[in-house]
């Protein structure tokens, strides 16, 4: 079946940015809970963006290690739809919150990807990205899409490096499930521009 490619667009921190993406076609917006990063956002900056979604938009939160403690804390007073989880993270801890959740692995070249997708196999997709020493994720980096497997045995959601120039040629190459996009859309570091995410959007659907 040709399935058209899902878009996450990552690191939004306002509510009007983040319904304006909705409404040129995002299927999935991210928030980064990671203090270390220009995108993250507060609770309150949180809660205003998840109240500025239409429906059937999937909210996504991006966490680091993050304490369980406080993570379930968070999910009581947000209704995120989807967790994301960026560090070391075991399965257990992933499936721990009884929320749908996707791992992100940051891929070098003797990263192997089957093993993760055995190892996380009741995650709702695998989010590969580029490995960046010191910096767990939006880092603008693409990696070598020849270390992804073809017959990934979980829905595949491609990152690291895509902008409106080369989502294309990603989506052709790769097949993935979704794309995903921060540092690609915007016009300085932790600031999206709504051109970009256009043309981001058009390009990865036309591609
Ligand atoms: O975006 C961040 O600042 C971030 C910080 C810590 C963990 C994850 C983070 N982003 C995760 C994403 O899903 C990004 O979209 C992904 O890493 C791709 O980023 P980019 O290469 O900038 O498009």
């Amino acid at each position: 079946m040709n399935q058209q490619v899902r878009i996450k667009i990552c690191g939004l921190r306002d509510a009007a940015t983040a319904r304006a993406a909705a409404q040129m076609g995002a299927d999935a917006i991210g928030l980064v809970f990671y203090e270390p990063s220009p995108r993250n956002v507060s609770i309150e900056e949180a809660q205003a963006v998840l109240a500025a979604l239409p429906a059937f938009v999937t909210s996504v939160g991006l966490f680091v290690n993050a304490d369980p403690d406080w993570l379930r804390d968070l999910l009581r007073v947000l209704p995120l739809d989807l967790l994301q989880f960026h560090g070391d993270e075991s399965p257990e801890y992933c499936r721990s919150f009884g929320k749908p959740w996707i791992k992100a692995v940051r891929v070098k070249q003797d990263t192997n990807l089957l093993e993760y997708a055995a190892q996380f196999h009741d995650a709702r997709g695998l989010l590969v990205d580029a490995f960046v020493e010191g910096t767990p994720g939006g880092t603008g980096e693409a990696f070598d899409w020849s270390l992804i497997p073809k017959d990934l045995p979980l829905p595949l959601i491609l990152s690291g490096g895509l902008n409106p120039v080369n989502v294309s040629e990603a989506v052709a190459a790769v097949v993935p499930w979704a794309v995903d996009v921060s540092s690609g859309v915007e016009s300085t570091r932790g600031v999206k521009d709504l051109n970009k995410v256009a043309q981001f959007i058009k390009a990865a659907r036309h591609a």
